[in-house]
């Protein structure tokens, strides 16, 4: 991809004081990844403004993480533009725009490093000059405290070490060091909710260091328990009106009644937008998901006159 050359954030008159998030903008996109055929995405508009907390929602497959992939400058646009703060993304510098968004993907990858460095990667241009402070306030943020206090080594555990082989001078492997490494290089486990909480500390740490004006979520929570999905929430929607937030989820609740806007994609397409009042009352395909979950909590009465209703 070409990169621009402004830099961001802007500095002119109106977004210079205009830190209260990222203005995104889709304007038609159409995205097929390089060397397939499948519009992944199809003139798919909308716009979020300053500080907004928006819902990205709809069934698997229908294109929900590549609108992630197209903000972040993974890939480029097939059709269509994306503007931020007015302009196109293109005319930025990727590096400055990447520097004002922290990113928390579904897939997220522990470097064979100790866990407070982990952390401290979240913001990899200063991750030297972070203090042993900050490491446990972001641990404590992203709900990762408690399980790493029980860890006999704490912070300083290494989840996933390098392998690494002693050789003597001839060549040949030297066992006894060997088995002194293995013992020193064990392999920690955690469980898929412990690593969710590690990624999150990741990003609470991005978010104390840097400008950072827009936070993506791409179902951050899909494997917390729900006092941990509940705190997660707390912290994000802390957040509101000072950081442009938006977030993925198949879960229809909390943060979904509380976002400014939801959208709504199916096959590719923008096929609903509003808040979730708007969108529950509109009857569509927003509403069809949440039923499917809403249902599960009513009695069967309940759940019998409502699929009359429909
Ligand atoms: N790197 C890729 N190359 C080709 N096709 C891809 C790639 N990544 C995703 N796709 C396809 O693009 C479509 C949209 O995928 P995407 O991950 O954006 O969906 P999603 O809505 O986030 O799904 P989920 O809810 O399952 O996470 C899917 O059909 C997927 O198979």
């Amino acid at each position: 991809m070409e990169d621009g050359h402004l830099s961001y954030p802007r500095v002119d008159d109106k977004w210079e004081t205009e830190s209260n998030g990222m203005e995104l903008e889709f304007c038609n996109v159409g995205f097929k990844y390089p060397d397939t055929d499948r519009w992944v995405l199809k003139d798919v508009s909308f716009k979020i403004k300053l500080g907004q907390m928006v819902a990205l929602v709809g069934v698997n497959g229908s294109g929900k993480s590549t609108a992630i992939n197209l903000f972040n400058q993974i890939y480029d646009t097939t059709e269509g533009e994306i503007l931020i703060d007015g302009l196109p993304i293109k005319s930025y510098r990727a590096k400055d725009v990447r520097s004002a968004m922290a990113i928390l993907r579904q897939k997220h990858y522990s470097y064979p490093l100790s866990l407070g460095v982990n952390i401290a990667l979240g913001c990899p241009d200063q991750h030297d000059t972070v203090t042993d402070e900050e490491i446990h306030e972001a641990l404590e943020e992203g709900g990762a405290d408690a399980f790493i206090k029980k860890l006999p080594e704490g912070v300083n555990t290494v989840l996933s070490p390098v392998r690494l082989s002693c050789f003597k001078d001839n060549g040949e492997e030297n066992e006894e060091l060997n088995e002194m490494v293995r013992e020193k290089m064990k392999h920690t486990d955690v469980s898929g909710g412990e690593s969710q909480r590690l990624a999150a500390s990741r990003t609470f740490m991005r978010l104390k260091k840097g400008d950072i004006r827009f936070i993506a979520a791409d179902e951050p929570t899909s494997a917390l328990d729900a006092e941990g999905e509940m705190a997660f929430f707390e912290r994000l929607k802390a957040q509101h009106g000072k950081k442009t937030v938006v977030f993925i989820t198949h879960r229809f609740g909390h943060l979904t009644k509380y976002a400014d806007l939801i959208l709504v994609l199916k096959d590719g397409c923008l096929v609903e937008s509003g808040s979730h009042d708007e969108l529950v009352s509109n009857h569509g395909e927003y509403n069809k998901l949440y039923q499917a979950q809403a249902q599960a909590f009513l009695s069967s009465d309940e759940a019998n006159a409502n699929s009359d209703k429909e």
